[in-house]
């Protein structure tokens, strides 16, 4: 079965075309009957409040909630990691709407505006276990949220290091740090059962572990990895279709 991109808003082409360089065929799902034909989901990044507004246009909440629920794979990439949360701080007045399922607080713009866009090496142990590659990942945070708590059963898959006098009024966790050093960790990847939650955008880099590695969640879709992970450039899947080295970094899609 195909995997499903979450295609109301935001960088689902992205996230297809990452697909198709790993050898997976991924669909857009715009509407509720569309969850039933595919066995993973994946929910871009963008703008959380304009597409949980969509969502809600489609009617989309309680089918997103019982995809979920079922224990298929879904996967949330920045906008697609606060859809995922089961609490949202600095949400627009009024709040918005999440699917939930993950185990976590979020902050939704915890690294401020547009302009605090950043690229950061994380060292991601379990990815270059199960995918092999170089121990970090380059990630790509665009107005990025991140997670501030997390319950018992979610798995931290990567922190950044952030400089521990940033953004101290509304993190707990950066005024904690910040007696004993100059930076502090804060989480932007978790894994929580059949859930999988990335501040970042790893669509938008020629490394393709993320998604490979997300297709593993899946049994279905093992062995469509397995096959696309034995070509000889597995770990950069496909140097013509990189998007984000073909294009300078202003060309990266900007979300309000
Ligand atoms: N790149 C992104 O997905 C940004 C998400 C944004 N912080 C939001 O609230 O929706």
């Amino acid at each position: 079965m195909a995997v499903g991109v979450l295609a109301l808003q935001g960088s689902f082409n992205e996230h297809l075309a990452a697909l198709r360089r790993i050898g997976v065929k991924g669909v857009e799902i715009r509407k509720a009957e569309q969850l039933e034909n595919v066995s993973s989901l994946i929910i871009p990044g963008g703008e959380s409040t304009t597409m949980a507004k969509l969502a809600e246009l489609h009617n989309l909440f309680p089918a997103l909630r019982e995809f979920v629920k079922m224990g298929k794979p879904v996967w949330g990439t920045c906008a697609g990691l606060i859809f995922l949360a089961d609490k949202a701080t600095g949400q627009k007045t009024g709040g918005q709407e999440l699917v939930g399922g993950l185990d976590c607080t979020v902050h939704r713009n915890f690294f401020g505006s547009q302009i605090q866009s950043f690229e950061a090496e994380l060292p991601v142990p379990e990815l270059a276990a199960t995918e092999g590659g170089p121990p970090s990942f380059r990630a790509v945070f665009i107005r990025a949220p991140a997670i501030l708590e997390v319950g018992p059963g979610v798995e931290v898959l990567a922190s950044v290091s952030v400089p521990s006098n940033k953004n101290v009024d509304f993190n707990p966790a950066l005024q904690e740090g910040s007696a004993e050093s100059d930076t502090s960790k804060v989480i932007v990847a978790v894994k929580q059962g059949n859930i999988l939650a990335t501040a970042f955008h790893p669509e938008l880099t020629i490394d393709s572990r993320w998604h490979s590695y997300f297709m593993k969640m899946s049994p279905s879709n093992n062995e469509i990895t397995a096959a696309s992970s034995s070509s000889s450039s597995s770990y950069y899947a496909d140097q013509e279709s990189y998007l984000y080295n073909k294009q300078p970094k202003t060309d990266l899609p900007i979300y309000e």
